[in-house]
């Protein structure tokens, strides 16, 4: 066994330990990230990227269909589509990534650490000592169902489904979360005959029902066959075809099975069952990434693993939260996590921004839905010169959600072709609680699809 001494040591290099370990550098600290698979983590190889990367063709191709004078081709050349995959997911080759941490100033350590004492991670033969503390960003793996068959039917998860360069025939896919809706369109507009299965009337139960609605549309148009209250009891591989039973007798067969049904924390090899928490369970946090259920001040965590906010954004904010608050706690101040500080993820309570890349696309903020008395709804068919220009027949709808005791807006889901870049100018008011009769000042653009934030305005009295 060798000794080291770091003042911090990170175990996950995903995206948001790669940004603990950065900050805490730039905050002065001597930094040791540990990483078991490859630096850059679950999305820049099987997630965020490629699964981007696999739709972006396909909206391009749809988008250009809807302008009449753009000579289009009529379908995607799947092997094109692979390759530019491949290249942005650096062809699963992490090398670049560990030059990056590397001159970052970061001492990368390949292999699996786990928690063995306070201030202390083991890697092999390698015990690792933290001076200051220990930040826990392993992220989250997969979970599946347990469905009698389902273990030996070989089916896909996320990351077959975001790495695969051949088309199958027939696609199965099971959940209707944020994964099965984007793999289910991505994969249809490359050839597959796709059939998605769902719990519920409708995909994205986290969404309002116009924007489930409204991608299940989309889908369909793409020729998705959606199997709505469908619950899966069985799943078995049979001379090659995958079989998946439902509860009212359907079956669907296809050549592979998505399974989409979320995911857990990666907590279960970790060592922290030492501390007394249980493994598989996320790492509860306070808003300076602080696991309160250890004592002693020392172990942080940030990311998907605390159950928080699941997306890259949202869990890089966090990290570098984490690294400041490491950094200042190290140089002796007191660094109480005083809402909307560096010190606190003041965010996640209030503005957590999010796109579903499907066509149409679904980009929401804050609340979705009227949850208070004092909240109050407006939704608008999104339909203006700026939309109308956009595409021919274009299609989409806004709902904002404004809290009328403050006169602040709480929340805003846009659903429509490209909507995405429009969430953020949403995400500034929330956060800048901007008072309505100034937002009305932001003026949008004409003729854009911004212009939709004035229709919206006059719906409230402005
Ligand atoms: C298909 C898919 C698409 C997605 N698309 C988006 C998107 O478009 N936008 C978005 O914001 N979010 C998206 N997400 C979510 C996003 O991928 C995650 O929120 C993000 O990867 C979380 O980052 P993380 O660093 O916490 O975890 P991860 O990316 O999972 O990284 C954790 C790292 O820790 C390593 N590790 C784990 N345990 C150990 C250990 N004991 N020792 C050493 N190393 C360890 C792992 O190998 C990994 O590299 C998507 C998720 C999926 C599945
Ligand atoms: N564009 C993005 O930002 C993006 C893209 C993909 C994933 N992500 C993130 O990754 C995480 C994982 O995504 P996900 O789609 O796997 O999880 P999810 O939690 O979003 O959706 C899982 C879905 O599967 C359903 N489900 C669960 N068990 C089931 C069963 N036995 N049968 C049928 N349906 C079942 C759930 O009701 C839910 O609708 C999410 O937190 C998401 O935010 C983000």
């Amino acid at each position: 066994m060798t000794q080291e001494t770091f003042d911090v040591v990170v175990i996950g290099g995903g995206p948001v330990g790669e940004n603990a370990a950065a900050r805490a550098v730039r905050g002065g600290l001597s930094v040791a990230l540990v990483e078991h698979e490859r630096y850059g983590g679950e999305c820049s190889y099987w997630a965020c990227i490629p699964s981007k990367a696999l739709l972006r063709p396909g909206n391009a191709l749809a988008a250009a269909r809807r302008v009449p004078g753009v000579p289009v081709g009529d379908r995607l050349d799947s092997g094109a589509v692979f390759r530019r995959r491949d290249s942005f997911a650096a062809h699963w080759d992490d090398d670049g990534q560990e030059r990056w941490v590397r001159e970052t100033g970061i001492v990368p350590v390949r292999g699996h650490g786990r928690v063995t004492g306070e201030r202390e991670v083991t890697v092999g033969d390698r015990v690792l000592r933290a001076e200051h503390a220990v930040v826990v960003c392993t992220g989250s793996v997969a979970r599946l169902p347990e469905l009698p068959g389902l273990a030996d039917a070989r089916v896909w998860t996320s990351r077959e489904a975001t790495s695969a360069s051949t088309v199958p025939d027939r696609l199965a896919v099971l959940g209707g979360g944020v994964v099965g809706v984007e793999m289910a369109q991505a994969w249809a507009r490359l050839g597959s005959r796709v059939e998605l299965i769902i719990r519920g009337d409708r995909p994205l139960p986290a969404f309002p029902e116009f924007a489930g609605d409204a991608v299940a549309d989309g889908l369909r148009a793409d020729g998705v066959t959606v199997h709505r209250g469908a619950d899966a009891t069985e799943v078995s591989r049979v001379d090659g075809e995958v079989r998946v039973g439902l509860a009212d007798g359907r079956r669907v067969v296809a050549d592979e099975l998505l399974v989409a049904t979320g995911r857990r924390p990666a907590t279960d090899e970790l060592g922290t069952e030492t501390f007394g928490l249980v493994p598989g369970d996320h790492l509860e946090v306070d808003d300076s990434g602080l696991v309160h259920a250890v004592p002693g001040g020392w172990l942080y965590a940030a990311g998907d693993v605390t159950g928080r906010a699941p997306l890259t954004h949202q869990g890089k904010y966090a990290a570098r939260v984490v690294g400041d608050v490491i950094a200042a706690r190290a140089a002796g101040a007191d660094v109480p996590a005083r809402p909307w500080t560096a010190y606190a993820a003041t965010a996640d309570h209030h503005a957590v921004p999010q796109v579903v890349f499907t066509d149409p696309e679904v980009a929401a903020v804050g609340v979705t839905g009227a949850r208070r008395p004092e909240h109050r709804e407006v939704e608008l068919d999104l339909a203006v010169a700026g939309s109308a220009l956009h595409a021919d027949g274009y299609t989409g709808r806004v709902r904002i959600v404004v809290d009328g005791e403050r006169d602040v807006l709480v929340g805003a889901t846009f659903v429509g072709q490209d909507v995405a870049e429009m969430v953020h100018a949403a995400t500034v008011a929330i956060v800048g609680e901007v008072p309505l009769q100034r937002l009305w000042h932001a003026v949008p653009v004409f003729p854009s699809m911004n212009e939709v934030w004035l229709r919206l305005l006059e719906e409230l009295g402005l």
